[in-house]
């Protein structure tokens, strides 16, 4: 077993920057590890035309400390009135993707799709311009059991989607499901998905081990293990289709702990770490470089990362809390030991 692993320099296709004083907390952690990274657009309020796009991309890069290089790759806020011109323009601005949130489903969805089918003229914009569909896949009904949200999800709203729009290049954000795995693996090359380190990692035991735990409260939420062990084998499986997307989602230490507590698990300063530590379960580590490097930069149609990052077994502790803005910020598994350490 080798103690040291190098891997082909990694993105992020999934990531929450936030903005201001947060955003400067966060982004030295992601740009020590990635190259690139895909950002979120649920801001308050949310990034909805190419010019917002820009000018975040602007602030992002502004935060960016001395002597650390990283490309975000920017995307905007879907809603039921963003127009066909809009996605011209976000493409003259080299926005990536748009992305869907159902209204209601997660944090700072309020502006989200109310009907996916009111956007039908856009998404047709973007298969023609070439933009991709990101989709935070969970139906909003509040008869569905939160469990069940993401597999109705296939059944509701991917399936008509692809049959709609069959040439949109669709990315199945964070999925958490056996059913989400099994769409994915099946659909056609247009179709992918992202899966985060929490749900390789845990099920939903975590969540309530010896007491409520909100730090393992992300959407969509964990599940039971035979989900878990079907996105292992998914992210494991060598498939082209399934990438690294951290879902990074840093919220401040006190809204976590508070009688509501916003979802978002905070894993971007060690997320490699903890990939490497879900590959290794299983014995996949030979397949983590593809699904970091190659997979993701592949389906959107960019060029993979030069260079290299390297990861050694060497055991360290995270830390329990870090600043984030005058707050402060818990990542997953702080005060925890790691067993993979990113050295350069
Ligand atoms: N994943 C989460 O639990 N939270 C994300 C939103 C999202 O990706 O759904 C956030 O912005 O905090
Ligand atoms: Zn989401
Ligand atoms: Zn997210």
């Amino acid at each position: 077993m080798s103690d040291i692993l190098t891997l082909t320099r990694p993105d992020d296709w999934h990531l929450h920057l936030r903005d201001e004083a947060a955003l400067k907390s966060v982004l030295p952690y992601t740009a020590r590890q990635f190259a690139r990274a895909i950002v979120m657009p649920n801001l308050r309020p949310p990034v909805t035309t190419a010019a917002q796009a820009v000018a975040y991309r602007e602030r992002i890069l502004a935060a960016l400390p001395e002597g650390l290089s990283f490309q975000p790759l920017m995307t905007m806020y879907l809603t039921d009135n963003t127009s066909p011109d809009e996605i011209k323009r976000a493409r003259d601005a080299g926005v990536v993707a748009l992305k869907l949130y159902p209204a209601g489903a997660t944090t700072n969805s309020d502006a989200g799709v109310t009907d996916l089918r009111k956007t039908y003229k856009t998404l047709e914009a973007m298969q023609r311009e070439g933009l991709l569909f990101l989709v935070h896949g969970e139906v909003t009904d509040p008869e569905i059991d939160i469990f069940d949200r993401e597999a109705v999800f296939v059944d509701r709203v991917m399936t008509p989607l692809r049959a709609a729009m069959p040439e949109l290049k669709v990315v199945f954000e964070h999925i958490t499901t056996k059913e989400a795995a099994q769409y994915v693996t099946e659909a056609d090359r247009f179709t992918a998905a992202t899966i985060t380190p929490q749900h390789l990692l845990y099920n939903r035991n975590a969540i309530f081990t010896g007491g409520l735990r909100p730090h393992y409260y992300c959407l969509p939420v964990l599940k039971r293990e035979e989900h878990r062990l079907a996105l292992l084998k998914a992210a494991g499986s060598g498939s082209p289709k399934f990438f690294l997307g951290t879902d990074s989602a840093p919220h401040a230490a006190q809204l976590k702990e508070n009688s509501v507590c916003g979802a978002g698990c905070f894993t971007a300063i060690s997320a490699l770490e903890l990939y490497a530590e879900a590959f290794e379960a299983i014995g996949a580590l030979d397949k983590l470089d593809a699904f970091a490097g190659h997979h993701g930069p592949d389906f959107y149609g960019l060029p993979r990362n030069t260079g290299t990052v390297t990861l050694k077994r060497e055991p360290w502790t995270l830390p329990t809390a870090v600043p984030f803005g005058e707050a402060q910020l818990k990542p997953l598994r702080g005060g925890e030991t790691l067993n993979w350490k990113l050295i350069a």
